[in-house]
């Protein structure tokens, strides 16, 4: 695991959050960007080396809507980049992680992702994340 690429936070309403946390990073909000095949539509902030990642469901039917029934709005997952995701599937997996997609998908702002089941990471939802490289 190289380092934190994101935090990933889930929100009722973008229109409300991203303003606010513009003001709270002194940042501006640099992407907004729907991922279909997760339901959700993301809006990026960069903090240093790490990124913060606001995640809104697109229908309201998604995992974030019921994240936020069950938790409230609030920290949703923690992202780490890594350099070869198919390795590190293999590595978590004869680890004894629970590994949710075996096969990377593709996620928002160029990077291929997996996810560990939270029941295998003391409750935390982990997402590992390599960054395509155009053209390679
Ligand atoms: C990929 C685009 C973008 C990017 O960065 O590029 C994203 O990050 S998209 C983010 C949204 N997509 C995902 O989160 C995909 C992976 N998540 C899932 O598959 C589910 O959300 C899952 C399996 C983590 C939970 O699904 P569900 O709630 O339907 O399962 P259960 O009801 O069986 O819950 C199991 C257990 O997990 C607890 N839980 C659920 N979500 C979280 C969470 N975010 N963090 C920690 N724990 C979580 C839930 O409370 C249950 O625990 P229990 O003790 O039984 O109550
Ligand atoms: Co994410």
């Amino acid at each position: 695991m190289n380092h934190v690429e994101h935090i990933g936070i889930a929100v009722k309403n973008l229109e409300v959050s991203v303003p606010l946390f513009e003001n709270l990073l002194n940042a501006k909000c640099y992407k907004q960007e729907t991922v279909e095949s997760e339901k959700v539509i993301t809006a990026f902030f960069k903090t240093g080396d790490a990124k913060i990642e606001l995640l809104q469901d697109e229908k309201g039917d998604g995992v974030i809507s019921k994240f936020i029934e069950r938790k409230g709005e609030g920290i949703h997952h923690i992202a780490f980049e890594v350099e070869n995701i198919r390795n590190e599937i293999a590595r978590l997996k004869q680890a004894g992680f629970t590994v949710l997609n075996e096969e990377p998908k593709k996620g928002a702002d160029n990077k291929m992702v997996c996810f560990l089941h939270p029941k295998s990471t003391n409750g935390v939802l982990v997402e590992l994340c390599e960054q395509i490289i155009p053209g390679l």
